[in-house]
């Protein structure tokens, strides 16, 4: 079985359908990118795999495991194969690089702090920082910061990692350097990374599939190979981010005159 699947999955927050019948799935080596428009559900799509919600149809497995079937314990134990970097995962500022690496592994572990302190500057080294870990945060560039929090998110040693726009208000030199080691840290680990992310170059550049997510369905999929060669619409604008085009600008609503009285 793939190490990430999700088969036929339906989500939707009351009324309002977020998910329809998505079905992908990941396994051990690959990087995929989710991309789509602000709301199509992304973020939903990860939240899944977190297990923070629930499907009402359809199962999400994560390493042979359905996660919509575990309780409390079941999914404390489960998060703990999952990595995650958010866009505002930001360090903790009262603590020194080191002791961010470090927080997962001695909340989560019960290793000698003399063991702890080795695998904090493997983690370091793999991310380039082991020279800053005697820094506070505040003392580093923006890219610095993500590189440290990508060490702090695989010091549990991870078998999927999660990436929520992990590109966004990078300079370009720093984007291509946390690109190149979202692919690198993958193939050395050998676990399975899901970005979600709007930037198409970055994307095209490190991973092996793209799945494009429009109002909660999966309208375009392919390799970067595939998708740049795609004549597909929803395909064409991201990759040309086209403002206008098949996907929406302007979420759906009332009539503009009659929302204005006129
Ligand atoms: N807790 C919630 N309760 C109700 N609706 C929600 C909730 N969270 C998200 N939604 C709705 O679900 C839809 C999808 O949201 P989601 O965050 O998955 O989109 P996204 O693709 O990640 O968007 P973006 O790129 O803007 O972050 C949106 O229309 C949003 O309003």
């Amino acid at each position: 079985m793939n190490l990430l699947e999700f088969q036929n999955v339906s989500f939707a927050y009351g009324d309002n359908i977020i998910l329809r019948d998505v079905s992908l799935s990941i396994s051990r080596g690959q990087v995929v990118a989710i991309m789509g428009g602000s709301g199509s559900g992304k973020t939903t799509l990860l939240k899944l795999i977190g297990g923070q919600i629930q499907a009402q149809q359809g199962s999400v497995w994560l390493d042979g495991e359905n996660i919509g079937t575990l309780n409390e314990s079941g999914l404390y134990a489960m998060r703990r194969k999952l990595g995650m970097l958010f866009q505002f995962g930001a360090l903790f500022t009262d603590l020194s690089v080191f002791d961010n690496v470090a927080f997962p592994l001695r909340e989560r572990t019960k290793l000698p702090e003399s063991m702890i302190r080795d695998l904090v500057f493997m983690k370091l080294e793999a991310v380039g920082l082991r020279g800053a870990a005697t820094q506070m945060p505040h003392e580093l560039s923006g890219g610095m910061a993500r590189r440290v929090a990508l060490a702090r998110a695989i010091a549990l040693d991870p078998t999927v990692m999660l990436y929520d726009e992990p590109f966004t208000g990078l300079d370009p030199i720093s984007l291509a350097t946390v690109g190149k080691l979202i692919r690198e840290l993958n193939d050395a680990l050998g676990t399975a990374s899901i970005v979600v992310t709007h930037d198409v170059a970055e994307s095209l550049a490190i991973v092996d599939y793209i799945y494009f997510l429009a109002d909660g369905v999966i309208v375009a999929q392919g390799t970067p190979d595939e998708v740049k060669a795609s004549q597909h619409p929803y395909v064409q604008q991201f990759i040309n981010a086209r403002t206008d085009g098949p996907l929406p600008f302007h979420k759906p609503a009332m009539p503009y005159a009659a929302q204005l009285g006129l």
